[in-house]
């Protein structure tokens, strides 16, 4: 059975106490209101994962996420964070490759590569993002280009460490935009990525991993994007960021 995951992105959003209230509204709704066994992983600013871990200790459907993490061990690289760092701290996942890294960034396949790696290497499950632009779906073969992201970052891992990969899909058109891929457009591409992973790793590997939609999930379109057999969840920026309307978010999952 594959993992049910809804995570949030905070990206560079909340102040400190914002940070604490918002965990604490998530922690209380979901054990109010969540049944089953899905995984809610939150993706604050780093600057927040040691004081959010306290408020998610006695929530086992709850895990952190960093956004970001090096490439490197450790040394001089001012500003950076490394994996051993994350682990340091009883981090589980971390974000590799979302657009915004890719973009702003220049985050290539090769580097993300490494960033998956090392998290591996680290006990830290990557949360691998991938995903065609606008003008990519409009005129390329887009189902080759994310393939191809995962085939140059991912497909240097044994079966063993692909499991403990998370891939979220993640069109770049609907990221901020409201523009939300439909369930058709993202189931898609859920099941060409996931025919991709079966005929390099075979169709029982392929089944256990998780892959998730991201790019405009609200609660309105959560049931629909979840109901498709190939989205197992969510990977969710702006709509994280309300507690009402990301804990509808995790019930629809
Ligand atoms: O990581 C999350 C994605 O970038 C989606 O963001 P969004 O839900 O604000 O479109």
């Amino acid at each position: 059975m594959r993992k049910k995951i809804v995570a949030g992105n905070w990206k560079m959003n909340k102040l400190a106490d914002e940070a604490v209230a918002l965990t604490s509204e998530l922690v209380n709704m979901a054990n109010d209101e969540v049944k089953g066994d899905v995984k809610v992983i939150l993706c604050p600013p780093a600057i927040y994962l040691t004081t959010l871990k306290k408020y998610i200790e006695e929530s086992p459907n709850f895990a952190l996420a960093a956004q970001n993490c090096s490439d490197k061990v450790s040394g001089a690289f001012t500003g950076e964070i490394s994996a051993a760092m994350l682990q340091s701290i009883g981090i589980e996942y971390v974000l590799v490759g979302h657009s915004e890294r890719r973009q702003y960034f220049n985050e290539s396949n090769e580097l993300l590569a490494a960033k998956v790696n090392i998290a591996l290497e680290y006990g830290i499950s990557p949360i691998f993002c991938c995903g065609e632009s606008l003008d990519q779906r409009q005129n390329e073969d887009y189902i080759g280009f994310v393939k191809n992201q995962i085939t140059e970052s991912l497909f240097h891992l044994s079966a063993e460490q692909l499991l403990s990969v998370v891939i979220a899909y993640e069109p770049i058109w609907a990221i901020g935009t409201g523009l939300t891929a439909s369930a058709e457009q993202a189931q898609e591409m859920h099941a060409a990525l996931r025919a991709h992973i079966a005929a390099k790793y075979g169709a029982e590997t392929a089944e256990e991993i998780s892959i998730l939609y991201g790019g405009s999930v609200t609660a309105a379109s959560a049931d629909e994007l979840f109901a498709s057999p190939d989205i197992d969840g969510g990977l969710v920026g702006g709509a994280s960021l309300k507690s009402r309307e990301f804990t509808n978010i995790i019930k629809a999952r």
